[in-house]
């Protein structure tokens, strides 16, 4: 994978990519999912979030992305206080972030590569531009021969490769992946997981949830942990 480096250096003069501030949230039929979380990912760390299943993980990937709203406390994004942003002033926060979705939010009315080259598109690159990038990257995660496929033909585990595929491509300064690798072999695993690394040595802030903490030790990452909606671990 050939990414260039848009920082020269990870900066600890960056602002925390992600603050959350005494964060409280629950949904109406499930109340109390995260109590009084306070948590800062500085600016080209890289965190595996961890915790049992119901513990609350995706809610919190959630808030990161402002798709759920907290219920007390802050959130603040780059350093910009988000907590109460006007829906209309997401998207170019969220052009920073890319996402890998539990279930992976692909559409199924463009193809494969239109997918892979959506936050190129939106972001106002040109396809003649993008399109070389775009197709490395689809061919890193073994997706070179269904670039015209539509993602329902997709296997899920080549649906979760065209996911983290899409989540990447642009260089974001964060990353959020709701267990990324969980349709995928090992191998694939391991390639995906490198994608990860190499864009965070190159400064992108990275946040991983997982079951399996031993792929964060295998990664390097500070583990979080989220247990009866709380959170514990190298909080910054
Ligand atoms: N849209 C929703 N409405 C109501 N309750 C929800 C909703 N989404 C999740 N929950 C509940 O909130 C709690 C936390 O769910 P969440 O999906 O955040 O956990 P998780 O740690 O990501 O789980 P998993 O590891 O199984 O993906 C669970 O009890 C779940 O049932």
């Amino acid at each position: 994978m050939s990414v260039t480096p848009r920082r020269a250096a990870r900066s600890s003069s960056l602002p925390a990519a992600v603050a959350l501030d005494g964060v409280d949230f629950g949904y109406a039929e499930t109340p109390g999912v995260l109590k009084d979380v306070n948590l800062s990912l500085p600016a080209g760390s890289f965190h595996f979030l961890t915790g049992p299943s119901g513990a609350g993980k995706t809610s919190l990937l959630k808030l990161m992305t402002l798709a759920e709203r907290p219920l007390a406390g802050r959130i603040a994004l780059f350093g910009e206080d988000v907590t109460e942003v006007a829906r209309g002033s997401l998207p170019p926060i969220r052009r920073r972030i890319g996402v890998v979705f539990q279930d992976f939010r692909l559409l199924d009315h463009l193809s494969v590569f239109e997918n892979a080259a959506l936050p190129l598109r939106l972001a106002g690159g040109r396809e003649i531009d993008y399109r070389p990038d775009v197709e490395e990257m689809l061919q890193w995660v073994g997706l070179g021969p269904r670039m015209s496929a539509s993602p329902a033909a997709l296997s899920g585990g080549e649906k979760q490769r065209l996911a983290v595929a899409r989540a990447v491509v642009a260089k974001p300064d964060l990353i959020l992946a709701d267990e990324p690798t969980g349709s995928v072999d090992a191998a694939m695993a391991d390639r995906l997981m490198s994608l990860f690394q190499t864009l965070n040595r190159m400064g992108t802030t990275v946040l991983i949830a997982g079951h399996d903490p031993a792929v964060a030790q295998r990664l390097g990452a500070r583990v979080l942990g989220l247990t009866d909606g709380r959170l514990t671990g190298d909080l910054a």
